[in-house]
């Protein structure tokens, strides 16, 4: 073929010569100038970039590809030549891009439903689109039409559509944009050319973009023009989604791309099988962005395309992140946002995870779980109700009530006890791994009755410390200190006040004290807390050396002593049992460095010993916040070694020790087993006998205490009893208590106000008695549920409380009182506010018996005709009706016949007639449960 020259060209187009030139340069072609000349195939496609066809022909020439491999079109699939008028293409070229755009939008539904539909759907659109070729290009019909290739082929497309792998979604996508969808999905590398270098530019359009993402690979042929002039068509690029969206245009021909659509369908090719190669997630993807779409959208979306990104990095983002790109294109951080929204839910759904569970160390009361959960108290009673359990607002619920409860509110209930069973597990582990157990000096507390000599002894032996030095003197006072004695052993002695700091700290589980000194004056003998000492010290089993002491005095007799200590099992060792005695004179220092030997003596028989390599772990002495100091304790070390830097936790509070002081405020740089030391670096003050122990590091020390914070929180909470008349001035010295609040009830208005004038005026300074409620009738069950709100109490004046409304008072923990005359009651509240109150009754099953038959006795009612199981039934007693185990009423026995005689009790196997009071369900099966209420002796 004659070479073209730009001139020759430039005629064709109505420009001059240089004009195409230089437009040509633009477009990146080598062109030098006008007189260049250019190859057959650069002037087809210079034609083409220019607006199509030159000016003088009236139709052009285009080229589409045959779907699929038809056996007369060759290995890469045959191609059809057909003729369009030239106002079809300028109609097409018009319409293109708004049909496009529109297009986006409507196929885009049908594109979803489309891949769902898959391969069927795919094959239901082909004769749609032969046809809608056949009928303006006569030439192609017969071939698209006949070719049995093309319906074969478009399953095979359809399948990279939906995520497959094709070969060729690899391949450079200039070989691939102008490839029949048979060269999309199997081969399209030298069958893409010739149909691009014919196609309109409409039909392009879509090709050109792709080929903006690649860089044509080494298969393309040489004749193509150069990757730089293709890019120019950039703009038009389709997004991946839009594959989708093409795949369906075929099925709904429109008359502007009609006639693209074999090309489209190419594309579909194309874009399915970069969406194979790159994954089906990614198609799908592309999917929902097309869906998202509108048709304002699209616009946008071409705009920003327009002049948006290039190159590798803008492929990418379009097949592989079309919508995080989209967006930013739009939008930036705003637009962006939907997508983080989309993401969002994982973390919220954790942080809502974390919030929703609650710790509970043992039990939690209803308001604290209903605060956690955000509810009202009132809808948690309401939950419990329904699971069967009836609860106030303070009541506490255990791990499991807890939990089922929470439920309800779709919260989690967790036991909080890790940070406590890592010290178990610790302390299991350094009695495991711990060194040799060494002996120890012993703990000794020093007890007796009142003014025989406690703290004299305790100065004297003080005296005799030698570790004091000429300087001498204690010079602080911390609870307990450690004596060293002439021979070289040590004493710890443990200062406390009296037997019931001793007996408090055993009561909290730490025994300290190895050896108990009874001081005795000699002149005065056993008195009465002298019994209670030995009473102490053979509860907690802790051996006992007598310290008869003021010899000195007159009067005194030591053999006295030891016959009235005798007595209480104390036998000399002279007299052949096992106490050993000393005769001391504290005020002349007589006898004390016999006491501290014998004190030795027995510690060598209880052969005391301790690890002295362990973490340290002891028992707080005391502990009070200074004031420059902070928080200090007295330690007294039972197991290991204290040094300063360890991390401890004392009781409910954690800290690092920060200094070590002993007895005399001098700084110790450790402090071993038995020995008392002052400790600087708490959190918070703990109580005397609260367990002190050295843990790993802070954070569990942390841990720990705060976990022991809130158990004991909870237990606080679970054992806050009401006030009742028995507890009322312990409570008073307590809780700072200003007031007794009473709620009153009586037969008659006149007792009330009788009664109200007269506890009123029972107020004293220091306690107000203040009537709350009063009214008539019985006790209710609301004077119940407004006594344990208020922290009040019950007083009944001839009215007695029903048995439902008992059970809920001691469910509540509410006193209810009954009295009969207003002068017993004001003595109660009268007593109870001097703290002389006891406890009053205790009920006591008598007996119980089986029900017969019944008999329904005129103006008397239902008798029960009873055998006695066990016990015996008494008349006036109260009496529980059981059925199948269940109270179903709890009353009196009204009548008590044995035949037709009234009994005042029948026994065991007998029969008998019972009538309840007010009751008249009893049913034969039914058992009745008798019980009276005993009055409770004080004890001490
Ligand atoms: N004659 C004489 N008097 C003594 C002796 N020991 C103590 N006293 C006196 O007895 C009184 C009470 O002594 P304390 O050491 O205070 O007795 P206590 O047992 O500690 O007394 P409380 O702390 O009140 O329980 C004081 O006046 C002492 O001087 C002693 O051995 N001989």
């Amino acid at each position: 073929m004659a070479k073209v020259r730009v001139y020759d060209l430039a005629r064709e187009f109505g420009m001059k010569g240089k004009e195409l030139a230089d437009r040509l340069v633009e477009l990146g072609y080598a062109v030098t100038s006008h007189s260049s000349t250019l190859e057959d195939d650069m002037v087809a496609d210079i034609r083409r970039k220019m607006g199509g066809e030159p000016v003088s022909p009236s139709v052009s020439v285009g080229r589409i590809e045959v779907r699929g491999r038809s056996e007369s079109s060759g290995p890469w699939g045959g191609t059809v030549v057909r003729r369009r008028s030239k106002a079809d293409k300028e109609e097409a070229a018009r319409q293109q891009e708004l049909a496009e755009t529109r297009a986006l939008e409507e196929e885009a539904e049908a594109a979803r439903i489309r891949l769902l539909a898959q391969e069927q759907e795919n094959r239901e659109s082909l004769p749609a689109e032969a046809a809608g070729l056949s009928e303006s290009q006569a030439p192609a019909v017969p071939e698209q039409a006949e070719a049995p290739e093309p319906e074969r082929a478009v399953p095979a497309e359809a399948e990279p559509g939906i995520g497959t792998t094709a070969p060729s979604a690899e391949e450079p996508e200039a070989v691939q944009e102008s490839g029949s969808r048979e060269s999309a999905e199997s081969r399209p590398a030298t069958a893409a050319p010739p149909a691009a270098k014919d196609q309109t530019p409409a039909q392009q359009k879509r090709p050109r973009v792709r080929k903006v993402r690649t860089t044509p690979g080494p298969g393309t042929e040489p004749e193509r023009p150069k990757p730089l002039a293709r890019i120019v068509g950039r703009m038009e690029i389709p997004v991946p989604s839009e594959a989708s969206a093409s795949e369906q245009r075929p099925a709904r021909p429109k008359p502007g791309n009609r006639p693209a659509a074999p090309a489209h369908d190419a594309a579909v090719g194309q874009d399915a099988g970069r969406g194979a190669a790159r994954g089906g997630k990614k198609k799908d993807k592309g999917n929902r962005r097309v869906v998202a779409v509108s048709e304002d959208e699209a616009l946008d979306r071409r705009m920003a395309r327009g002049s948006g990104r290039k190159g590798k990095g803008g492929r990418e983002d379009f097949l592989g992140d079309a919508e995080g790109d989209y967006t930013r294109q739009r939008g930036g951080r705003r637009k962006k946002n939907p997508r983080q929204a989309r993401e969002l839910p994982q973390p919220v759904a954790e942080t809502r995870a974390i919030k929703r569970r609650i710790k509970v160390v043992a039990s939690i009361s209803v308001a604290d779980l209903a605060r956690h959960m955000s509810v009202k108290a009132t809808e948690v009673i309401t939950a419990l109700m329904k699971l069967g359990v009836m609860a106030t607002v303070n009541q506490a619920l255990d791990v499991d009530t807890a939990a089922l409860v929470a439920t309800d509110f779709g919260f989690e209930v967790e036991q909080a006890m890790h940070a406590e069973l890592e010290v178990e597990a610790l302390e299991a582990m350094e009695e495991e791994q711990g060194g040799e157990a060494l002996p120890r000096p012993p703990v000794v507390t020093v007890m007796g009755h009142v003014d025989h000599g406690k703290t004299s002894i305790l100065d004297a032996i003080r005296k005799t410390d030698v570790a004091l030095g000429e300087a001498g003197g204690i010079t602080q006072h911390i609870g307990a200190y450690h004596v060293q004695n002439a021979q070289g052993g040590g004493i710890t002695f443990v200062d406390t006040p009296g037997h019931a700091a001793f007996t408090e700290m055993r009561s909290r589980g730490a025994q300290v004290t190895d050896i108990v000194v009874l001081v005795v004056a000699a002149d005065d003998g056993v008195m009465e807390q002298t019994k209670e000492a030995i009473a102490h010290a053979k509860a907690a089993e802790v051996p006992i050396v007598v310290a008869v002491n003021k010899i000195d005095k007159p009067g005194a007799d030591a053999e006295r002593v030891r016959r009235e200590l005798s007595d209480y099992g104390l036998i000399p060792e002279d007299w052949g049992g096992q106490t050993i005695y000393c005769e001391t004179s504290a005020k002349k220092g007589l006898g004390i460095p016999e006491l501290l030997e014998s004190i030795q003596i027995q510690a060598d028989i209880l052969e005391l010993k301790a690890d002295p390599s362990r973490k340290a772990r002891g028992v707080v002495i005391e502990a009070q916040l200074h004031k420059g100091r902070g928080p200090v304790a007295t330690v007294l070390v039972q197991e290991g070694t204290l040094r300063p830097g360890d991390n401890f936790v004392a009781g409910m509070f954690s800290g690092r020790v920060r200094l070590l002081s002993n007895e005399r405020g001098e700084r110790v740089k450790a402090a071993g087993p038995a020995i008392p030391v002052e400790i600087q670096g708490l959190s918070g003050v703990p109580s005397a006998g609260d367990p002190f122990m050295v843990v790993t590091d802070e954070k569990m020390a942390k841990a720990v205490a705060s976990a022991r914070q809130l158990k004991a929180r909870e237990t606080e909470l679970a054992s806050a009893s009401k006030v009742s008349l028995d507890n009322l001035f312990e409570k008073m010295a307590e809780q700072d208590m200003k007031e007794l609040k009473v709620i009153l009830r009586a037969d008659v208005q006149g007792t009330l106000e009788a009664f109200g004038q007269a506890a009123e005026n029972l107020s004293t300074d220091t306690i107000r008695v203040h009537v709350l409620h009063e009214g008539t009738g019985s006790i209710t069950e609301n004077d119940i549920h407004l006594a344990s709100a208020s922290n009040a109490i019950v007083i009944g004046f001839n009215v007695r409380p029903s048995v439902k409304v008992k059970e809920l008072a001691g469910q509540e923990g509410v006193d209810v009182r009954a009295y009969d005359v207003i002068y017993h009651a004001l003595e109660d509240i009268e007593k109870a506010m001097k703290g002389m109150l006891e406890p009053t009754f205790e009920e006591r099953v008598i007996g119980t018996a089986d029900v017969r038959q019944t008999f329904q006795v005129p103006k008397v009612g239902l008798i029960a005709g009873c055998t006695v199981l066990s016990g015996k039934m008494q008349r006036n007693a109260k009496v529980r009706v059981l059925r199948e185990g269940v109270v179903i009423y709890t009353g009196k026995i009204a009548s008590l016949k044995r035949f037709k005689d009234d009994a005042k009790e029948v026994l065991t196997g007998f029969e008998c007639g019972i009538g309840v009071e007010r009751f008249n369900d009893i049913k034969v099966g039914d058992q009745l449960e008798a019980f009276v209420m005993d009055e409770v002796e004080a004890t001490l």
